[in-house]
């Protein structure tokens, strides 16, 4: 078992994959995507977002963990885990990071967040008919339950420069 591994945490494009692949780069360790492990184990489906759409929540989150107990007991290396955006929901999955490693939410402002997310128009999982409201009873909820069960919260300043985010994120990992 291995205790080196940094799980990146939190809300639809907080910046998980981005900063993550920058932070592994000045630790010098391999950065994965959990979505990507999960992703590997639905043989047949064109994307994550059919298999969720057809087989539903629950079975996601069992390739969720599947996916990722998988990595673990291949891995020798350190490494950041870029997790999901619902991981907060999938308790079996946040046990088994909480054996492995430390957990980090990534913390965003809700604002930043939409404008981000609707960059690309209006995701399935919010209600195209009020997109800022369905947004914002998300992250209510997920914010308060990653606050809660991630080791540490970092208040993720929105600076122009993203290598500069990734600066003050690194300053308190
Ligand atoms: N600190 C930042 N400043 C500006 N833009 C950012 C920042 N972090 C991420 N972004 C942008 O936001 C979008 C989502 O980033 P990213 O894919 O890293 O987020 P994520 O948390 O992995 O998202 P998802 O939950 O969809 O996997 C990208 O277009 C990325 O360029
Ligand atoms: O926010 C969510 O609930 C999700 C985010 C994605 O990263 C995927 O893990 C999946 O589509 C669920
Ligand atoms: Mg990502």
């Amino acid at each position: 078992m291995m205790k080196e591994y940094l799980f990146f945490c939190g809300i639809k494009h907080c910046g998980k994959t981005t900063l993550g692949k920058i932070i592994a780069d000045m630790m010098g360790c391999k950065c994965i995507d959990n979505d990507d492990l999960a992703y590997a184990l639905m043989e047949g489906y064109p994307s994550i977002r059919t298999f969720f759409r057809e087989q539903g929540k629950q079975a996601f989150m069992e390739k969720e963990v599947e996916g990722l107990r998988l990595f673990l007991q291949e891995n020798k290396e350190p490494c950041i885990v870029s997790l999901g955006g619902g991981a907060c929901d999938n308790e079996p999955l946040m046990e088994l990071i909480k054996y492995y490693g430390k957990s980090v939410y990534l913390k965003v402002s809700e604002q930043v967040l939409l404008k981000r997310i609707l960059v690309d128009g209006v995701p399935p999982f919010l209600d195209v008919s009020d997109p800022k409201g369905s947004f914002s009873r998300l992250y209510a909820i997920r914010n308060e339950c990653y606050g809660k069960k991630c080791d540490i919260v970092v208040n993720l300043p929105d600076y122009p420069d993203v290598q500069d985010t990734a600066r003050y994120l690194f300053a308190r990992l």
